[in-house]
Order: C-alpha cells, then sequence, then structure tokens
C-alpha cells in the first residue's frame, strides 16, 4: 500500500483548525469539505482517462476526459459523509456507493448498518472516504468489500491517521494484490486505551453532526 501524506501549508493549517475543541459545527464541516478537495487533487493523480478531440473556437486539439467506467466514490458513513461533496465537486461524473459501519465503543469492532455498492466493481477505480482512521476496523472492511466485489484499483482519503490503523491497512491490503493508495493529511502519534487518535480531533461524525445517541 503506497501512503501519501500531504505536505502542504494550507493543508496543515485547515487541519490545525478541525483539531481545535472550539470549532464549531458549521465550520468543521466546511473545513472538511475544504481539505477533502486538497487531498483529491493528490489522490486523482492515478484516475483513468480517454484522450478525445476537442473543437476550440480557434481550432481542434487534443483532451482528456474520464474514462468509462467512471470511478466509485464510496463514503463510509456517517463522518465520511462530510467528504462526499467535495470530492464530487472535482469528479461530478463520478458515481457513489454507500458503506454505513459504526465502531462499538467496548469492541472497537467496526458494525456494518447500511451498505448499497455494486455487486460488480471489476475494472472499476474506487475512492474511499472517512476523515479517520484509527484502528482501520472500519477502512478495512470496507476496502474488503470493493475488493470482494472486483474493485482493481483503491484510494483511501483521511484526514487523520493514527500509525496502528495504518500498519493493519497495510496487513489486509498488501497480500491481496490489488493496488491500494491511502492519502491522508497528517498521521497522529497513537492511538489511546479507547482506540482515539492523539492528539487526533475527538469524534468526526460528532464534530460534523452532533452527538449520534
Ligand atoms: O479505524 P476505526 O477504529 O474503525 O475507527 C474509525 C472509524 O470511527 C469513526 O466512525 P464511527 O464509528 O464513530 O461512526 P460515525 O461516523 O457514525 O460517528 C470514523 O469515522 C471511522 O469510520
Ligand atoms: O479519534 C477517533 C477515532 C475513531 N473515530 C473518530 O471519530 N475519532
Ligand atoms: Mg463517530
Amino acid at each position: 500500500m503506497e501512503l501519501i501524506v500531504a505536505d502542504h501549508p494550507l493543508v496543515a493549517h485547515k487541519v490545525r483548525l478541525l483539531r481545535d475543541v472550539d470549532t464549531d459545527s458549521p465550520t468543521f464541516r466546511a473545513l472538511v469539505e475544504e481539505l477533502v478537495t486538497l487531498l483529491a487533487y493528490e489522490a486523482t493523480r492515478e484516475v483513468r482517462v480517454d484522450t478525445v478531440e476537442v473543437t476550440t473556437p480557434v481550432t481542434t486539439t487534443r483532451g482528456i476526459q474520464l474514462s468509462h467506467p467512471v470511478p466509485l466514490v464510496v463514503p463510509i458513513l456517517r463522518a465520511g459523509l462530510g467528504m462526499l461533496e467535495g470530492m464530487m465537486k472535482l469528479m461530478p461524473t463520478a458515481e457513489v456507493g454507500f458503506v454505513g459501519m459504526v465502531r462499538d465503543e467496548e469492541t472497537l469492532e467496526p458494525f456494518t448498518y447500511a451498505e448499497r455498492l455494486p455487486k460488480d466493481l471489476s475494472g472499476r477505480q474506487c475512492y474511499v472516504l472517512d476523515p479517520m482512521l484509527a484502528t482501520g476496523g472500519s477502512l478495512g472492511g470496507t476496502v474488503q468489500f470493493l475488493v470482494d466485489r472486483g474493485a482493481d484499483h483503491i484510494t483511501c482519503i483521511c484526514l487523520l491517521a493514527a500509525p496502528e490503523g495504518i500498519d493493519n491497512m497495510r496487513r489486509l491490503v498488501d497480500p491481496v494484490g490489488v493496488p491500494c493508495t491511502l492519502v491522508v493529511a497528517a498521521v497522529d502519534e497513537r492511538l489511546n486505551e479507547h482506540g482515539y487518535i492523539v492528539p487526533g480531533l475527538g469524534d468526526a461524525g460528532d464534530r460534523l453532526y452532533g452527538l449520534a445517541d
């Protein structure tokens, strides 16, 4: 698995604002959307394209367009939903599949409560969105869904990642042989005893949408 850590002052500036406990939900949502557009620029570098002819007011020339089948963007609900609009602004013709997962707070195992993905993903590039990669259970489970359906190129975009989660993703993905890239805004220090990323930003879903229960 290739790991790309965004190295850009604007990304770091926005991450600092996200971490701040005093950043309110509307600002947090705006920052998440801005960050995903910055990360998507790097994450879509290998998106498949075809060369086509284009007529300008002056002449004809060659340009590119996204290949078919178009990429599939998969936000992991809830928190990944906060990244969807930013991603779709950059790739408006992409299609969207959904996975809903919630971590059990005791065992830290993800429970899948929703899954709406095309049955056949062969030949399909997939972009998975989730702001937080902690143990890697949720992202790993989603990548497994995609691999099982035949996806042959997977890019995960996260805002914060813990080293433990990155290692677990490598252990899952590397033996499978499907090209997988992880693009993150920052790699944090560690997980705490509750499975939260340190220094982190708290619960991304709650900060985007309020307390779940
Ligand atoms: O790497 P992991 O250990 O699996 O943890 C990360 C997951 O935890 C958060 O979701 P959460 O379970 O809080 O659900 P939510 O988005 O509905 O808040 C986050 O958005 C990831 O999906
Ligand atoms: O720090 C963490 C870990 C998992 N999920 C979150 O939202 N935040
Ligand atoms: Mg949550």
